[in-house]
């Protein structure tokens, strides 16, 4: 029978200096990451009960009369989606709204002024997930065999990450969509939920990631993918709504800079003696050609595209 799980991984080895603790989850993290994209960690650094006290704070946000979430609209100046409070269209078939903050201290962020801790506990929040994203860059950094350090300096600024709140809205209707199958177009993302409704494309089926005590689901994204020329895989997921009540989320996005120029590297093309997969591309065209048509459509309707509009055919 097909495995239908989702591989836990758990990074304390990282933290203790346990040389074949360490060994066994990058052979784990390589297989997933070759296969399908995805796989969930525990012991990564961030605090569970900080996460959990943040999902709840954007809860409460959330739950505001809409008047409310609206004095937190969009502002000007984010590099790649617009910093702050937003619900999808009408005519979208993805029922959800969203909270977008990009780091600490960024001059772009736009705070609600409720729940009033919830900026504090952000803050906290998205700082752990930033160490624990350059524990999980370093340690793909090694499982595709790049000279040490080589993603850290590659991917150095963290101006562009965000994290975006989710909610989705319940419905009647079993099997809904709440965010319709994508990759992501970053690096890697790191998502924390309250209950079921990610789901991952693994050999053709959907496989829910149920969520763990403190555990963080890593996908690794498109540009990963193009950089090893396809021997990481960038995860297909969607969400799926649930009945009666409402699911949130938060999901980390561990982008690039924008101007920085992408390409798979020779270590998996002219090294080995195979065909570059993907043309290049400034990484700031990718991210404003997807901000339009995937993850959060305003379109209808939806353009897709995908990472495979720079694909070179063979
Ligand atoms: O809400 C989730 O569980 C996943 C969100 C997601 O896939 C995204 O924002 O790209
Ligand atoms: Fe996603």
């Amino acid at each position: 029978m097909a495995d239908t799980s989702i591989v836990t991984v758990d990074l304390s080895p990282f933290f203790n200096g346990d040389e074949s603790g360490m060994k066994d989850a990058k052979e784990v993290i390589t297989r997933a990451c070759s296969d399908y994209g995805f796989f969930q960690i525990v012991n990564h650094g961030v605090p569970p009960s900080l996460m959990a006290q943040a999902l709840d704070f954007f809860k409460t946000f959330f739950e505001l009369p809409n008047e409310e979430k609206l004095k937190a609209s969009p502002g000007e100046g984010a590099p790649f989606e617009p910093a702050g409070y937003r619900k999808q269209p009408d005519h979208s078939v993805e029922k959800n709204e969203f909270l977008v903050m990009y780091p600490p201290a960024s001059s772009f962020n736009v705070y609600p002024d409720n729940p009033p801790e919830l900026k504090q506990v952000f803050e906290e929040t998205f700082s752990h997930l930033m160490k624990a994203g350059l524990l999980v860059e370093s340690i793909l950094n090694d499982c595709l065999g790049l000279p040490p350090n080589f993603l850290k300096e590659f991917n150095h600024d963290r101006s562009g990450d965000f994290l975006v709140a989710l909610r989705y809205f319940p419905t009647n209707d079993a099997r809904c969509s709440g965010l319709s199958a994508h990759e992501d177009g970053n690096c890697f993302t790191f998502v924390f939920q309250d209950v079921v409704g990610l789901e991952f494309l693994k050999d053709g089926v959907w496989i829910p990631a149920i969520p763990i005590e403190g555990g963080l689901v890593v996908n690794v994204g498109d540009i990963i993918q193009v950089l090893s020329n396809n021997k990481f895989k960038s995860a297909t997921h969607r969400v799926i709504r649930q009945e009666v009540k409402s699911r949130h989320s938060f999901a980390y996005y561990r982008n690039l800079e924008g101007e920085k120029w992408v390409e798979p590297l020779p270590k998996f093309t002219e090294e080995i003696g195979e065909a570059a997969k993907y043309r290049g591309f400034f990484y700031k065209d990718f991210a404003a050609m997807k901000m339009k048509s995937d993850t959060h459509p305003s379109s209808y309707p939806k353009v897709i595209v995908t990472i495979k509009h720079y694909a070179i055919s063979t």
